[in-house]
């Protein structure tokens, strides 16, 4: 008998191999280095939210028309910065209408097109040729790019221009140079506004865009080019707004331009009466917008820095506000309160 042959011995299994545990995702991003100067540690960031409280209560369901325009519309990030804005506004419970200017953008294509433009009091001349470029950059462009950007998560934003509804009708009007009326062609002014078609987006939860070209009240068919900070006030005396805002390339009201250390943190409509003629081109209808503004029944009026990001966010929702503020009354200072104790006291 033959010896059975041994099976051949199977090698030991390896022991299984043991895989790492999954690798915790780091609690702090180990790029991050906390900066002192520019972050806010939680506890501050809580005590900015509390801030905003009252302020959210203020104005819940509040009508705030906000003039984007110029200088500060031409860069992209502030132009985030400012949707992102409108849309917390919206969100927050407050009806955000914005009304927009684009004046560089303008100047801009009129160059290209080899026409030339001039500005006589903060106006642009207008002749026929120039309005066909003012309706078409305003409402074929610069509209469409600000209806975009703030639709871009949600479609919130609709684009109107005064000639949609019958927004707006417009006489023409001159501009004053050192008190003289100076003929400046197809400019208007707004002397009627129909805010229904802005009222019915605003009650759909929409938010308004509005390019301020405006039908020739007296010559039917033509259009008029309005300064958009003048269009502003008269939407928002109309709306029966509780806020015109109007963003800037400077920080607000200077006293004495360009002395930078003389900004009007606060201004009643008289003293900004008696400051009006004194002021130069640009801040001219910006403050002849306010005084209309707050004359007309809005309660307040503010210019601030658009170059600054989310401004408008911190004009609104924090305690100290930023830029120039107008009001109908001048706000009574402490010095004001402590001259009328000593006067009771005598
Ligand atoms: N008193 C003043 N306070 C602030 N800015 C003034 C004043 N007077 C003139 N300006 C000028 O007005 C400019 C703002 O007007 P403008 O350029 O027409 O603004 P936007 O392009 O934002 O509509 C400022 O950049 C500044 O050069
Ligand atoms: C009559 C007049 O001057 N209209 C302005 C309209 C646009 C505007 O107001 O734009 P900003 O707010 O960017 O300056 C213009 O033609 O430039």
């Amino acid at each position: 008998m033959s010896e059975p042959i041994p099976e051949p011995a199977l090698p030991e299994p390896a022991p299984p191999e043991a895989t790492p545990p999954p690798e915790a995702p780091p609690a702090v991003d180990p790029s991050f280095v906390f900066n002192t100067e520019t972050d806010l540690f939680p506890h501050q960031k809580a005590e900015v939210l509390v801030q905003a409280l009252p302020w959210l209560e203020e104005f819940a369901g509040a009508i705030v028309v906000i003039k984007f325009g110029g200088n500060a519309m031409v860069d992209a990030t502030l132009e985030r910065a400012f949707a992102d804005d409108i849309r917390f506004f919206r969100y927050a419970g407050l009806k955000p209408v914005v009304v927009h200017g684009g004046g560089p953008q303008i100047s801009r294509m009129l160059a290209r097109l080899g026409i030339t433009s001039e500005f006589r009091g903060g106006l642009r001349v207008t002749t026929p040729e120039t309005m066909d470029v003012v309706r078409m950059v305003l409402t074929g462009q610069v509209q469409r790019d600000l209806v975009s950007r703030l639709n871009e998560r949600e479609p919130l934003a609709v684009g109107l221009s005064g000639e949609d509804g019958g927004l707006f009708r417009a006489v023409k009007r001159p501009a004053m140079i050192d008190g003289e009326p100076v003929d400046v062609g197809l400019v208007g002014d707004v002397v009627e506004v129909r805010p229904k078609a802005v009222q019915d987006l605003l009650d759909a939860g929409r938010i308004p865009v509005v390019s301020t070209i405006a039908p020739d009240g007296e010559h039917p068919g033509d259009v008029l080019n309005v300064n958009a900070d003048t269009a502003a006030a008269a939407l928002a005396t109309a709306l029966g707004a509780q806020k015109l805002v109007v963003l800037t390339d400077v920080e607000g009201l200077y006293a004495a331009w360009p002395d930078r250390s003389s900004l009007i943190r606060s201004i009643g409509a008289d003293d900004l009466e008696e400051l009006l003629p004194g002021l130069e081109s640009g801040m001219v209808p910006k403050m002849e917008a306010c005084l209309r503004a707050v004359r007309g029944g809005v309660r307040q009026a503010h210019v601030i820095d658009g170059r600054q990001p989310h401004s408008l966010l911190l004009e609104i929702f924090t305690n100290e506000g930023v830029g120039t503020m107008v009001l109908p009354v001048a706000e009574r200072s402490e010095n004001d309160e402590n001259d009328e104790d000593d006067e009771d006291t005598a």
